[in-house]
């Protein structure tokens, strides 16, 4: 098939290039000229666009132009493709857009008889030889066209052990791509998923830094006197190896993940993690689901702190706990240490 990747940074560099390995024809699209020079150079594209006008006039119809850019520049993308487009092309947002805008975006679109499906990607940097968890939405025949590309983009039913009780033919959620629903339904499920990462990489991080800090007994005479001491200092004596312990945990254990392979790596490569501050960002989709558990009226309790703790990481609770500190010395003179 063709197709016009619009965003070639390393996303959608990799998703290109895993087509163009197919044999399919990808049309890419960067606005700086160099990007597309140094993707043709690679490979991962089977030619460089100069403009998105340049990109629609090097496709066939009904063109298939897949969007890798941030969700905050895909309306605007959309805006400047629409004027060169014809009925029936189809557009593909690939990113991490808000499933609401992709509802919107395909009512607009259908005025102009352009298809429109809203497609979650996950897989991040490690994509290009993994392949691409995909969560889709949008109109039955329209994803059915474009199955062959989803298909390539897929990992695989071999990129894990067939589920007990499947058999036959493996449906499209055993090779790794999923009609979720109608316009919106990819994004959404996009959306929880990141907020379920949020929540796991979250339990890591609280689990090891306990582990981390077992050897507080050992630290006693560091404590201030404003602050408990460790009752029973024997009982956390405890100098551990996280690099070790979580390359344990990747074999056999419960708790083992694709999530935990890249803490061990990252423990490896530096085990006290001094190539980070710490200061964690968030693109949306974990405000997002916590968004939608309210409105749905469900809990979301360990999403919601999980969320909380990348605020918290970037200093956010700085004037909080300043009020702590100020209410602790208003009624107790305590001062700070
Ligand atoms: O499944 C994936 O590949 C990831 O979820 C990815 O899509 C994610 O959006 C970014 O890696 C960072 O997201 P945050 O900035 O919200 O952590």
């Amino acid at each position: 098939m063709e197709l016009g990747m619009i965003g070639i940074g390393r996303m959608g560099a990799n998703m290109a290039q895993r087509l163009v390995r197919d044999g399919h024809k990808v049309v890419g699209y960067a606005r700086t000229a160099k990007t597309v020079q140094d993707r043709v150079n690679e490979g991962a594209i089977t030619s460089g666009a100069t403009s998105l006008e340049d990109v629609v006039k090097q496709l066939s119809e009904p063109r298939i132009l897949w969007l890798m850019v941030p969700a905050a520049s895909v309306d605007d993308t959309i805006a400047q493709l629409l004027p060169h487009l014809s009925p029936n092309d189809i557009i593909v947002d690939g990113g991490n857009s808000h499933y609401q805008d992709d509802i919107r975006r395909a009512e607009e679109l259908k005025k102009h008889q352009i298809h429109y499906v809203d497609c979650g990607t996950s897989g991040g940097v490690w994509g290009l030889e993994r392949g691409y968890c995909e969560m889709i939405g949008g109109e039955d025949e329209i994803v059915a066209y474009l199955d062959p590309i989803f298909k390539r983009l897929a990992p695989g039913v071999e990129a894990a052990g067939r589920t007990e009780g499947r058999t036959g033919e493996p449906t499209t959620a055993e090779q790794g791509y999923l009609h979720c629903g109608p316009h919106g339904a990819g994004h959404f499920v996009k959306m929880v998923h990141n907020g379920i990462e949020y929540g796991l990489m979250a339990a890591y991080a609280e689990g090891l830094n306990v582990l981390r800090h077992a050897n507080i007994g050992k630290k006693q005479h560091l404590v201030d006197a404003e602050t408990a001491p460790v009752q029973n200092p024997e009982h956390y004596q405890y100098d551990m190896n996280l690099a070790d312990i979580t390359e344990l945990w990747r074999r056999g254990s419960v708790v083992s993940s694709w999530l935990l392979d890249l803490s061990a790596h990252a423990l490896m490569q530096s085990p006290d993690l001094s190539n980070f501050n710490g200061r964690v960002a968030d693109s949306g989709e974990g405000r997002w689901t916590v968004k939608a558990a309210i409105d749905e009226g469900v809990p979301a309790h360990v999403l919601s702190a999980a969320l909380y703790d990348r605020f918290e990481s970037r200093n956010e609770a700085e004037f909080a706990n300043k009020i702590l500190s100020a209410m602790r010395f208003e009624f107790g003179g305590h001062h700070e240490r």
